[in-house]
C-alpha cells in the first residue's frame, strides 16, 4: 500500500491508495467513530460501489444517502437534504459521514459533516481520478451558489482518505480526462515527479495502467499536501493550487454548471493564465507551448464554446475568493513553477480570455 500523511499536528490523517481498498474492514474501522454512519453518494457512483464498502463495515448501523449525479446539484438544497436526513434519523456529533464518489459528493459531504453539530466524523472514499488526486485532499469542502462557484463551505479536514483504485475501471473516459487537468497542475507547479509521468508515460497513464495510475495518484496527493500542510486556510502559496480556476469557476459559472467538467473548465483556464503570463513576459513562449502541448495531448480542450463577453467573464471573476481587494489575484505560470499576482488591467484580460473563446 502507498501512504503518505497530511501533517497538520493533532488534526493529521492518512492518504491510503491501494487496489482494493473499499473492502479493507481493517482500515475502516480504524477511522469510522460511533455507531451510526451514513455514506452519501450519488445514483452513479453508489449501484457500483455501496455494497462493497458496506462489507467492510460489519459492527456499524449503516445508512446511505445518494444524491442525484451531477455539479447542479452541489447546492444548498441537497445540503439541506443531507442534514434533515441526519436530523430525523438521530446521528450524533460522534458518528461519520463517509463522502463515497466524486468530488461534487465529496465537498458537499465534507460541508455537512463540518457544519452538523459544529463537526462529525468525515472520511473521504473518492472514486474518481479527480477526487483521488485533489478534491479529497486539503479539507476544503463547499457547495456552488447560482452566482458564484465553490461560494459556501469550510475548511474541515477528513479523518483520512481511503483511496481504492480499482474504482477507476469504471471511470468515464471523459471523467478521467477531466482529472487529469488537475495532475497537469500539479506539473505546473513544480511537481517533478508528476511532470515526468505525464511527459514520459503519457500511453500508459492515458490505458490507465495500474501502476502508473498509483504512482501518479501519489505524488499528486504529495505535492498537495505538502502545500496544504504549509497554508491550510490559503493565507498564501496554498493560492497556487488555484491555478486556471479563477477563469475556470467563471466559466463553469457561466454556463450555469452544465456545459463544462470541472477538470476541462480548468484545462481552458490555465490556457487564458498561459495567454497572460505570455504578454506579461513572465514566460518562454517555449515554456508556453511545453505546457500546452502536454494539455493538448491529455485531450483536455483548450477553446470553450460559449456565447459571453469578456465583461461577463470579468464580472463573474470578482467573486473569486482569492481576490482581497478590487484588482483580480491570479495565478500564472512562469518558467518555473507559478506566481500569484495582482491584476487590473482589464483590456489585458479581456485579451487573454479572448483567445480561448469560439462563437458556440
Ligand atoms: N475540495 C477541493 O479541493 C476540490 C478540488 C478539485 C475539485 N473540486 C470539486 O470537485 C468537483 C469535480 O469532481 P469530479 O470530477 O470527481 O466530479 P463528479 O463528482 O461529478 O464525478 C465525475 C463523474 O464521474 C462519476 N463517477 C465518479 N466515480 C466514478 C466511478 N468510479 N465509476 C463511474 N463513474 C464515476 C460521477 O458520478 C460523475 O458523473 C467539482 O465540484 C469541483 O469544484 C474540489
Ligand atoms: O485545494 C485547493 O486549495 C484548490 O484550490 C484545489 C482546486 O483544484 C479546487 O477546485 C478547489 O475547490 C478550488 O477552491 P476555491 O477556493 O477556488 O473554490
Ligand atoms: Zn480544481
Amino acid at each position: 500500500m502507498r501512504q503518505l500523511a497530511l501533517d497538520l499536528g493533532e488534526r493529521s490523517y492518512g492518504i491510503y491508495i491501494k487496489e482494493g481498498l473499499l473492502t479493507d474492514s481493517q482500515l475502516f474501522s480504524q477511522f469510522c467513530r460511533g455507531e451510526n454512519i451514513l455514506i452519501l453518494s450519488n445514483d452513479m457512483v453508489a449501484p457500483l460501489y455501496f455494497e462493497q464498502l458496506k462489507t467492510s463495515l460489519p459492527d456499524k448501523t449503516i445508512h446511505q444517502f445518494i444524491l442525484p449525479d451531477g455539479e447542479i446539484y452541489k447546492n444548498l438544497s441537497h445540503y439541506s437534504e443531507v442534514l434533515d436526513y441526519l436530523v430525523t434519523q438521530g446521528f450524533r456529533r460522534n458518528d461519520t459521514l463517509i463522502a463515497l464518489g466524486g468530488g461534487v459528493v465529496g465537498d458537499l459531504g465534507g460541508f455537512v459533516a463540518a457544519s452538523y453539530q459544529r463537526g462529525m466524523g468525515f472520511i473521504q472514499v473518492p472514486t474518481s481520478l479527480l477526487a483521488q488526486v485533489d478534491s479529497s485532499v486539503g479539507g476544503k469542502t463547499a457547495v456552488n451558489h447560482p452566482l458564484g462557484k465553490n461560494m459556501i463551505g469550510a475548511f474541515y479536514q477528513p479523518l483520512a482518505v481511503i483511496i481504492d483504485t480499482n474504482t477507476l475501471d469504471s471511470l468515464p473516459e471523459k471523467e478521467f480526462v477531466s482529472g487529469l487537468a488537475e495532475v497537469a497542475k500539479y506539473a505546473m507547479l513544480g511537481a517533478n515527479e508528476v511532470n515526468k509521468l505525464l511527459t514520459e508515460d503519457t500511453a500508459a497513464v492515458l490505458a490507465r495502467d495500474k501502476t502508473k495510475l498509483a504512482d501518479l495518484i501519489y505524488y499528486s496527493c504529495a505535492k498537495k499536501a505538502q502545500v496544504v500542510a504549509e497554508d491550510e486556510e490559503e493565507k498564501g502559496n496554498r493560492a497556487l493550487l488555484n491555478l486556471g480556476h479563477t477563469f475556470g469557476h467563471a466559466l463553469e459559472r457561466l454556463t450555469d454548471y452544465k456545459r463544462y467538467l470541472h477538470g476541462e473548465a480548468v484545462a481552458i483556464g490555465i490556457h487564458i493564465a498561459i495567454n497572460l503570463s505570455l504578454e506579461k513576459t513572465l514566460i518562454a513562449p517555449k515554456t508556453a507551448e511545453l505546457y500546452r502541448n502536454l494539455l493538448n495531448k491529455l485531450g483536455l480542450p483548450d477553446k470553450a464554446e460559449i456565447v459571453a463577453n469578456t465583461g461577463d467573464f470579468l464580472e463573474a471573476m470578482k467573486l473569486d475568493k482569492k481576490n482581497v481587494s478590487d484588482k483580480y489575484r491570479l495565478v500564472l505560470p512562469t518558467d518555473s513553477a507559478c506566481v500569484i499576482v495582482e491584476e487590473d488591467d482589464i483590456e489585458m484580460m479581456g485579451r487573454a480570455i479572448t483567445q480561448q473563446l469560439v462563437a458556440a
